[in-house]
């Protein structure tokens, strides 16, 4: 024993007096040297062998994801690079060594379907949190298509049309609150009208309706009239992270689930206590918040949890109540923004939306209900447009090919475990689909045209509605649609119907930050309330 352990120090010593002898700095060239060669080496046989080469994109785009991290990093260039690309290239882009961006209306109801054969690349997975030390999805963020429809199927029912209906009550109150304050700060205030950063307070409003619709308590954004705690901004910050270490999914586990020092953006603190400070209360039933004479999400998730006990915790009701607030508040104000901003940037069209509401005979006390608002023509084709020409989401949205394959119209086989993902914002100005004008706001394109025959009009509108990716689609559509499309109509009817407005400055163009929500700043307007609301 002792022996062969003189001979173990004697190996070392003499190993260590070999080493002694090296320059070290020649042998770390030597290791730099050796791993750019692999890395090098492993990247040209993967460009080789890749089933993906025939596809045309940008030269480093085939190579790396770093190109389309950096396009992100930049900020709102993404969604229209890549429709330039398309227009370069036509409708199928390599954007990535493993991603085709593709713009094929036709194959949006098989990538999106509801099949759950197309599941979500690991793009989504950094929107998530760490629970006890493990990394914990919600219902955006979960890739696995059976985990997912476990934690949607206890709650999908909750964002059904009754359902949502059952909290207009809600919404109305939010609203009256919206006016009041626009009208005391900007209208009628100590000092006579104001400019309006409307832009602005509908993210106030949106975020306070969805406090309110999910535990019945207002983060309280109108009524302080600024972002007091912060909440929005780290939002923002939040998604411009999200945005682009979505492009190079691995990066996250370095920087903000560091298990070290976390690298990341700031957490939702103070919505998350809200979140947390309202379950507990309603639990122990001392939420004085809370009305059981109208609902909430918070009441629902509840219930949820009572008749599905097998698939709900109370961990699974934060995530439904921190997802709730995640992807409803701003979304809604980017559609409301533009609903507003594109129309009065086009006069025309914004008196006659202006027309159509005010001969709709809504009561100019009261915020425009949903049944009557849903029910104008001229404004559903607004909303439409607006979303389809400024969709709130233009990022790619990834799906990973199944295993089967899946063959283009071009008639080029794409083999499973490839990443393809169409972007609402380029499938949304397909020619074939929208028409040659297609780059235009045009909410008629959703109208019957005068001497269009019915047939010919229910035809291109369902074909449409087919290309319309705006709240994604099949099993991983939007579950929120229904209660944000209350919101937006009824938010932009009561807007309309109730005050005159016009950009303060109207040469001037608003600003778009970001793919992944694409949010808008600068729009400054002057508020006027109309003749028959001086009661
Ligand atoms: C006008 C407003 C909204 C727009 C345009 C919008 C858009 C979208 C889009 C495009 C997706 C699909 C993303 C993808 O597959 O990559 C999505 C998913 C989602 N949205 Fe919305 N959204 C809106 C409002 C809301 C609201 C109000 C809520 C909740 C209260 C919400 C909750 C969600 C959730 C949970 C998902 C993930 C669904 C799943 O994967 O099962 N959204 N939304």
């Amino acid at each position: 024993m002792d022996s062969s352990l003189e001979r173990i120090d004697a190996y070392l010593v003499t190993a260590l007096r070999g080493l002694s002898g090296i320059n070290l700095t020649s042998l770390a060239e030597a290791l730099a040297i050796a791993t750019g060669v692999t890395v090098f080496v492993w990247h040209v046989v993967s460009w080789a062998l890749s089933p993906l080469r025939r596809y045309p994109g940008p030269f480093l785009a085939g190579w790396t994801n770093l190109w389309r991290f950096v396009l992100m990093l930049k900020g709102e260039e993404y969604h229209l690079t890549v429709k330039k690309l398309h227009e370069k290239y036509g409708p199928v882009v390599r954007t990535g060594p493993n991603l085709l961006d593709i713009d094929y209306p036709e194959l949006a109801k098989v990538i999106y379907g509801t099949d759950g054969k197309w599941s979500k690349t690991e793009m989504y997975q950094n929107n998530s949190t760490i629970i006890d030390g493990k990394i914990t999805y919600h219902l955006f963020s979960e890739t696995n298509q059976v985990i997912h429809a476990r934690k949607k199927r206890p709650v999908v029912k909750y964002y059904s049309m009754s359902s949502v209906l059952a909290l207009e009550p809600k919404i109305d109150g939010v609203i009256n609150e919206f006016c009041k304050q626009l009208e005391q700060r900007f209208i009628n205030g100590p000092a006579g009208p104001k400019d309006c950063d409307l832009g602005e307070w509908l993210a106030f409003c949106t975020w306070d309706f969805l406090s309110t619709a999910t535990f019945s308590r207002s983060f309280g954004y109108l009524d302080k009239g600024c972002d007091f705690d912060g909440s929005i901004a780290i939002a923002d910050t939040s998604l411009d992270y999200f945005k682009a270490i979505s492009q190079m999914p691995f990066l996250d586990y370095w920087l903000d689930k560091n298990p070290i020092v976390r690298i990341g953006p700031a957490n939702l603190t103070n919505v998350t206590r809200i979140a947390f400070e309202s379950l507990m209360a309603r639990i122990q039933g001392k939420d004085a918040n809370y009305d059981p004479k109208t609902h909430d999400y918070l009441q629902y998730f509840i219930e949820s949890k009572k008749k599905n006990p097998e698939l709900v915790d109370d961990g699974t009701i934060m995530e439904y109540l921190l997802v709730n607030l995640i992807a409803g508040a701003d979304t809604t104000a980017v559609t409301i923004r533009s609903i507003i901003y594109l129309c009065l940037k086009r006069p025309t069209i914004y008196r006659k939306l202006e027309e159509e509401i005010l001969a709709a005979g809504l009561d100019p006390e009261r915020p425009a209900p949903y049944n009557v608002a849903r029910q104008l023509p001229y404004l559903e084709a607004v909303v439409r447009e607006a979303l389809r020409f400024h969709p709130v989401v233009a990022v790619t949205m990834e799906r990973y090919v199944p295993e089967s394959g899946v063959r283009l119209p071009d008639g080029s086989f794409v083999p499973g475990g490839v990443a393809i993902g169409m972007n609402p914002y380029v499938v949304g100005r397909n020619k074939d689909v929208f028409g040659q004008d297609a780059q235009e706001f045009r909410p008629e394109r959703w109208l019957q045209a005068p001497g269009e025959d019915q047939e010919t009009y229910r035809l291109r509108r369902q074909s449409m509605n087919a290309a319309d990716l705006t709240f994604g689609g099949g099993s991983r559509i939007c579950i929120g649609k229904t209660l944000a499309l209350c919101e937006v109509y009824k938010i932009a009817a009561t807007l309309i119907q109730r005050y005159e407005i016009e950009l303060a400055d109207p040469t001037k163009e608003w600003k778009v930050e970001g793919s992944w929500f694409t949010r808008q700043r600068g729009i400054i307007t002057k508020l006027r309330l109309r003749e028959h609301n001086l009661f």
